[in-house]
């Protein structure tokens, strides 16, 4: 058991409704090629001439707020660590989400659910790093996707489960946190895996990926639903 399953009474074998996981999503050539990129820091900016003289450098932050991962930002709106909040970025500011990830990773995301991502999150996880528990801010689009390469760790899915005692309830007060117990869902995304996190599983439950053996690379994709 990780730490971040310490508080865990109950694990479920069901997956959480609005998750969705796809192995094989994408082809070992084409993260041969964004770790090539990654270890050089610049990006290509288009998929069509991954050799080009137009490369991006990677914007890497890190910090205690990330818990020592590192963490590339693109598009028009980010997280900001600093502050704790999802903002919109400056237009003049704007890294734009590299075409040769655009290319490769949303080609076949489009279709007919129109869901526009307008902002990539890199995280690069040593094996010493863990995403703790969290939902994705409330800014963020209803859909969240994730590619996932490197070490296969767990994907940790985790909700409160509803007491009977309503006490705090009846008195207008939220039960503390850590009176909750929880249900919590394992699931296993691999090298080349994606995953999509929406309804449900974006918006009730939370996720973390402990720390592992090796090294593991998320990408992230999100749009940005706006401050309600
Ligand atoms: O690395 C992962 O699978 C999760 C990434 C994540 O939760 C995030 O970027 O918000
Ligand atoms: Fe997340």
């Amino acid at each position: 058991m990780t730490n971040l399953e310490q508080d865990a009474t109950q694990f479920i074998d069901a997956q959480p409704s609005g998750f969705h996981l796809v192995h094989n999503a994408v082809s070992n050539e084409t993260w041969e090629v964004i770790q090539r990129w990654l270890s050089s820091n610049m990006l290509p900016s288009s998929a069509n001439e991954p050799s080009n003289l137009m490369c991006v450098p990677i914007p890497w932050e890190t910090g205690e707020q990330m818990q020592g991962r590192v963490i590339a930002q693109f598009g028009s709106c980010k997280y900001d660590y600093t502050v704790d909040d999802a903002v919109l970025c400056d237009q003049s500011t704007t890294i734009q989400i590299p075409s040769y990830i655009r290319e490769t990773l949303l080609e076949n995301e489009g279709g007919d659910d129109e869901e526009h991502y307008t902002q990539c999150i890199i995280n690069v996880y040593e094996a010493n790093n863990e995403i703790p528990w969290h939902l994705d801010h409330k800014n963020f689009g209803d859909k969240v996707l994730v590619y996932t390469f490197g070490e296969e760790r767990p994907l940790l899915l985790r909700k409160p489960i509803p007491h009977n005692d309503d006490t705090f309830g009846s008195i207008g007060l939220q039960q503390p946190e850590e009176e909750y117990t929880f249900h919590i869902s394992r699931v296993y995304p691999r090298h080349c895996s994606k995953y999509i996190l929406q309804g449900s599983a974006r918006n009730e439950w939370e996720h973390s990926v402990p720390s592992g053996s090796g090294k593991r690379v998320s990408i992230t994709f999100r749009s940005w639903r706006g401050a309600k």
